[in-house]
């Protein structure tokens, strides 16, 4: 470790991505474990943070007190919930560093909060933070730019373990947007995320989502491009959540000399058209 390594706070510290950044953190060169932050209240305040992750003993504790985390560290790495990332992006912002936000299912009005705190701080946010689904994504758009609405329905098939709260799942939506921009229309206008009881056919043009829950499913998602007599399945599987902890801390390190703004990892990534 050198004096030069990117400062990095875990928030949601015990949470499954809260201990794998912490480990991932330990194994990465340029980066150290700044500050491990969880609520007010949590049986894990006080507890060591490699410890808790299954790192060993790291000498960090754990601590409600996010606004002293923050103070002398570089950057934040955030996979908690919706309210709890827009209080940290306000946080960010006050202190002028890094947040990685790998929140899912936050609402127009957060998103609003995050551009607002993207003017003093450098905001990454993604609804899935590895490589291949942000290939996929690439690839998504490329296909629904190829095959015409008229004969290609496009569906996205995601299934993930039981605990999760929020649906259809970040990453899915980073796909369907993928697939709107391929088709030049705005996915808010195009996406069918329920069908129940008597539908009618299929709205010619719309973008549907379908979500499976259970066991211990890390991510599994699927674009299907159905035409007549073929469909094409553009898919990636997720087998461990080191692949998002490892492209959060790449996308920390890359923000790090970046201006104040609002950045994907298509930024990080050199993905970006
Ligand atoms: N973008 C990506 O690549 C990925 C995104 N995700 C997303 O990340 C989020 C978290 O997922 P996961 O780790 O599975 O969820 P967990 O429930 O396992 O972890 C979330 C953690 O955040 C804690 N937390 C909630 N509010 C606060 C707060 N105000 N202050 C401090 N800690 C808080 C929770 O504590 P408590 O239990 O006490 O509430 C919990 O420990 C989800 O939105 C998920 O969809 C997940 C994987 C990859
Ligand atoms: O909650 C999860 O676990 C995951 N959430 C993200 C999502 O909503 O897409 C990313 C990944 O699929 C795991």
């Amino acid at each position: 470790m050198s004096e030069h390594d990117m400062k990095l706070v875990v928030v949601g510290a015990a949470g499954r991505m809260g201990q794998t950044l912490i480990r991932i953190i330990q194994e990465t060169k340029g980066a150290k474990l700044h500050a491990a932050v969880e609520r007010e209240g949590s049986p894990f305040i006080g507890k060591d943070a490699g410890e808790l992750a299954g790192a060993g003993f790291i000498g960090v504790p754990v601590t409600a007190d996010p606004l002293e985390a923050f103070l002398h560290a570089d950057g934040v790495l955030d996979f908690t919930s919706p309210a709890a990332s827009v209080n940290f992006a306000g946080l960010a912002a006050q202190a002028r560093i890094v947040h990685v936000i790998g929140t899912t299912g936050c609402a127009q009005a957060d998103e609003d909060k995050f551009q607002a705190a993207a003017r003093h701080a450098r905001i990454v946010k993604s609804g899935n933070m590895s490589l291949g689904v942000n290939l996929l994504g690439v690839l998504t758009e490329q296909a629904a730019r190829a095959l015409p609405a008229a004969g290609w329905d496009i569906e996205v098939l995601e299934m993930h373990h039981k605990h999760k709260v929020d649906a259809p799942s970040g990453t899915a939506l980073l796909l369907g947007e993928a697939a709107a921009k391929g088709r030049g229309i705005a996915l808010k206008d195009h996406s069918v995320c329920v069908r129940d009881g008597h539908t009618g056919p299929r709205e010619a043009g719309s973008i549907g989502f379908a979500t499976l829950r259970g066991g211990s499913v890390i991510g599994e998602h699927s674009v299907l491009f159905a035409g007549e007599g073929e469909i094409v399945t553009l898919s990636h599987s997720a087998g461990d959540r080191s692949i998002f902890a490892r492209g959060a801390v790449a996308a920390a390190l890359w923000a790090h000399p970046q201006k104040p703004g609002f950045y994907t990892m298509l930024d990080v990534l050199g993905l970006n058209s």
